[in-house]
């Protein structure tokens, strides 16, 4: 039995970094010594499209690196503490960025504006300087108003391409297909869910009308699941206790989403996937920024998809979701509109 779910494990890990070689790229995290940057450094070793693993966090970094390094993959990594932001960014395509504080029970990823708006706005200003042109892949929180910050940021330093700015929202679409799947009797795989609009309770919108066993929940079931997946970041915030907010499962979808891009880069046709992006989707509402599939390639976003048809329970998600959005999406560009 055991020999079994290891085997299907392992295939699993090798779907996950599913490769057609090629290209390797020189990728950075920074915020590389937390709860995420630990396992997210450690996956990211065992991508054969990563050439070059660059680990920056104000403390611990170098440690990390040196734990890590001692996988036996073909990458390198190197460990840069904190004066040090500028070499760790040297000649890097990607960078990740889980740099920033997470919830304690009771508080909303906006309630982190204070304490993070100002890490990234830092950390993308960096960015801007010395490797203006890498893909930036941000994952602290709130994600609606972090990546609009980063945008900004690079906007006024005269080097934003929007193809290379993404918000990673991929833990919304890893639980969205865990949870439908569990419901339905099926394997994740054939559960998955587009999630669209942002991160962060009401703006995240599941489709599950655009999957054949997703559009079987319906009444309670489906309404019990939608919420789920909203607030499923309350869930782990919930069993942490104080100790944190999703790092573990946070990781696997940082190195799910880090991998896809890489495919693409790579020149990989088809690569799709829910991504937060500077979007046309509702400019007309005065919404720039939004999350819905995105077809991935050689310079970055390659293609954003509409939402296609949904149900009318969707329509009144994506209702809900704007207004928040909006708000979120402005609160990021005027903290930086207003940072001297
Ligand atoms: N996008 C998503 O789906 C998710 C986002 N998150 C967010 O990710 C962020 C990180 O979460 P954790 O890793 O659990 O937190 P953590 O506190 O364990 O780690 C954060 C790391 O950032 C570092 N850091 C702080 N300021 C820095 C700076 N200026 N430069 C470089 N590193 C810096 C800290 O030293 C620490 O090692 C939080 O904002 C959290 O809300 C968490 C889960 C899911
Ligand atoms: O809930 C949080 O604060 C962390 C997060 O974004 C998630 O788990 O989706």
């Amino acid at each position: 039995m055991f020999a079994r779910n290891a085997a299907r494990a392992f295939s699993a890990h090798s779907r996950m970094f599913s490769s057609s070689a090629a290209r390797q790229t020189k990728v950075c995290v920074l915020g590389a010594g937390g709860g995420i940057g630990q396992p997210l450094s450690l996956l990211l070793k065992t991508d054969p499209l990563v050439s070059s693993l660059s680990l920056y966090d104000i403390r611990g970094a170098p440690g990390v690196a040196a734990d890590v390094s001692h996988v036996d993959t073909a990458s390198e990594v190197n460990g840069y503490p904190a004066d040090n932001l500028d070499e760790a960014l040297e000649g890097v395509k990607v960078v990740v960025i889980p740099a920033g504080v997470p919830r304690k029970p009771g508080m909303t990823r906006d309630d982190l504006f204070n304490t993070n708006a100002s890490i990234v706005r830092d950390l993308a200003s960096a960015i801007g300087r010395v490797a203006p042109d890498a893909h930036v892949l941000v994952i602290s929180n709130p994600v609606n108003s972090t990546v609009p910050i980063v945008a900004s940021v690079l906007e006024k330093a005269g080097v934003f391409d929007p193809r290379r700015l993404f918000g990673v929202t991929t833990l919304d679409v890893v639980r969205a297909a865990k949870f439908v799947s569990g419901l339905v009797g099926a394997t994740p795989a054939e559960t998955p869910i587009t999630v669209v609009g942002g991160h962060s309770g009401v703006t995240i919108v599941p489709l599950l009308s655009q999957n054949n066993l997703g559009q079987s929940l319906t009444g309670e079931t489906y309404e019990k699941v939608v919420h789920r997946i909203q607030y499923g970041g309350d869930e782990v915030v919930k069993a942490k206790d104080g100790a944190g907010s999703a790092t573990l499962s946070m990781a696997y979808a940082g190195a799910k989403f880090a991998n896809a891009l890489l495919r693409g880069l790579n020149g990989e046709k088809g690569v799709i996937t829910p991504t937060f992006v500077k979007s046309d989707l509702f400019a007309s509402q005065g919404i720039d920024f939004f999350s819905s599939s995105v077809e991935l390639g050689v310079n970055g976003v390659e293609k954003i998809h509409p939402i296609g048809n949904i149900s009318p329970e969707e329509q009144k998600l994506i209702d809900a979701c704007l207004p928040e959005l909006k708000k979120n999406i402005e609160k990021g560009k005027s903290f930086v509109a207003q940072s001297s």
